[in-house]
């Protein structure tokens, strides 16, 4: 169980997928249930969560995941797959996955051009400042019993946790920093070493 699966229905896919290269972790990205043998986590990309939602029910993986959820796979979800894993949409009648106790607000910054990207020390990630890409970004709006907070900002969370699943509204693929896919892969029990990205850099 040393590889990591990356849902490859639409969204950011490639860009995770190097990210854990540099780390030098087995990515895998997933299309079908037999693409789900042997990952011990599965990240779900930023992208539009109506569409990989319809896709997911569309090629049968929703079942996929809660089987494989149920027997100890752990989840990431950045932006479009924080909301897919959301127990409660706000405003909407139904959820998706909802294997995270947690309120979302979608589209909580305004439209594609309210995107930003901004520097913040999150203490359980990393000990130096982190980039934060926000594009059409949800609001974590309310943390369940069993989850919680690594990064509030005002009135809201951006990157939350519970013993098996993680969310961020922003983007960490999309800056070169390798911080939440290292955090992440030693959730998910890979042992990663503590290489600083301008080691891999040069590799
Ligand atoms: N960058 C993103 O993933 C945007 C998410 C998008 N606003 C949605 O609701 O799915």
């Amino acid at each position: 169980m040393t590889r990591i699966g990356v849902l490859d229905l639409q969204g950011g896919v490639a860009e995770h997928v190097e990210h854990l290269r540099r780390l030098g972790v087995c990515a895998v990205r997933i299309k079908k249930e037999a693409d789900f043998e042997g990952i011990a986590g599965l990240i779900i990309p930023g992208g539009e969560s109506s569409c990989i939602s319809r896709l997911l029910r569309l090629y049968g993986l929703e079942r996929v995941i809660y089987t494989h959820y149920a027997a100890g796979l752990k989840l990431w979800g950045s932006c479009a797959g924080a909301i897919l894993l959301a127990k409660n949409i706000i405003g909407e009648e139904t959820s998706h996955l909802a294997l995270i106790d947690i309120d979302i607000q979608r589209n909580a910054f305004g439209s594609q051009l309210d995107s930003f990207t901004i520097e913040e020390k999150i203490p359980d990630i990393d000990e130096n400042p982190i980039p934060l890409t926000f594009i059409r970004a949800p609001k974590i709006t309310r943390l369940g019993d069993g989850v919680r907070a690594l990064l509030t900002m005002g009135d809201y969370v951006a990157a939350a946790e519970d013993m098996q699943t993680l969310v961020t509204v922003f983007h960490p693929e999309l800056t070169p920093n390798l911080a939440f896919h290292r955090y992440f892969c030693q959730k998910c029990g890979l042992d990663i070493e503590n290489k600083t990205e301008q080691d891999m850099a040069f590799e």
